[in-house]
């Protein structure tokens, strides 16, 4: 089983001095022995966090990346400019991204491949709108957003992934998946990951994202398919973060 990871996507939040307090905070909490902890913070942040977070063991992650690997494109952020500042993740495929800024299903594995070259850990963002759930068609979408990255890369990059399973219609609505709905999308997608390789299914990091909370974590990564989680607004206050890690442990 993977080790479990509780992932805080601060989004377009934050400031210096939150990232000072959660530097301070992680390195003091007692965190579970196995528990993994990252924060995905905003590109600006980056360097501060990286020297807020290295008396603690939570791991830095980035929002996105370009889908270049450098040059004349003003505005955008390489994939190499996140390693050097200190990260080892980045979210690929949110949501967010996906329906803002128009990343398609080609748009996302480009940038899950530009991660893998610098050697950034991707986690691969999946999720069905509510029109898609109501027409029925979730595990379809969610497993082609998936199909799309997995058949573009090779087995020993497939490795690499962590995968988040955020139902668009859960992400900051205060409407969890209940634990049987998320539940039954990971196994889901751990068959689809098992049909490549049961290896390849038995060790990647199935998170779930959409709403989680202090008060909901435990009964959600108690389904045996929840490795871990994606926070978006709880991730912003240190005490119901760290709350949601003591679930995790
Ligand atoms: O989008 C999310 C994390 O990436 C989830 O956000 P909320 O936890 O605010 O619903």
């Amino acid at each position: 089983m993977p080790t479990p990871l509780i992932a805080g996507n601060w989004k377009m939040n934050g400031s210096r001095s939150l990232v000072e307090s959660f530097g301070q905070a992680l390195g003091d909490a007692a965190l579970p022995s196995q528990l993994d902890v990252a924060l995905m913070v905003p590109f600006p942040y980056l360097d501060a966090a990286a020297r807020a977070l290295s008396g603690s063991r939570a791991t830095l992650g980035a929002q996105t990346l370009s889908d270049q690997a450098s040059g004349a494109y003003t505005g955008e952020v390489s994939g190499e400019m996140l390693r050097e500042l200190g990260a080892s993740l980045v979210l690929v495929g949110h949501s967010e991204r996906r329906t803002l800024f128009n990343e398609d299903d080609a748009a996302v594995l480009v940038r899950v491949q530009r991660a893998l070259d610098v050697g950034l850990r991707p986690i691969l963002c999946l999720g069905e709108t509510l029109a898609e759930r109501d027409a029925e068609r979730s595990e379809a979408v969610v497993l082609g957003q998936l199909d799309a990255v997995l058949n573009g890369l090779e087995p020993d990059q497939r490795q690499q992934l962590v995968i988040a399973y955020e139902p668009v219609w859960a992400i900051g609505t205060g409407r969890t998946a209940s634990p049987e709905q998320a539940q039954a999308m990971h196994a889901a997608i751990r068959r689809r990951l098992a049909s490549h390789a049961e290896a390849l299914a038995a060790a990647t990091p199935l998170l779930y994202g959409g709403s989680m909370k202090a008060d909901n974590a435990a009964e959600l990564l108690a389904q045996p398919d929840i490795d871990g989680g994606l926070i978006g607004g709880a991730s912003l206050k240190i005490d119901d973060f760290l709350a949601i890690c003591q679930s995790a442990g």
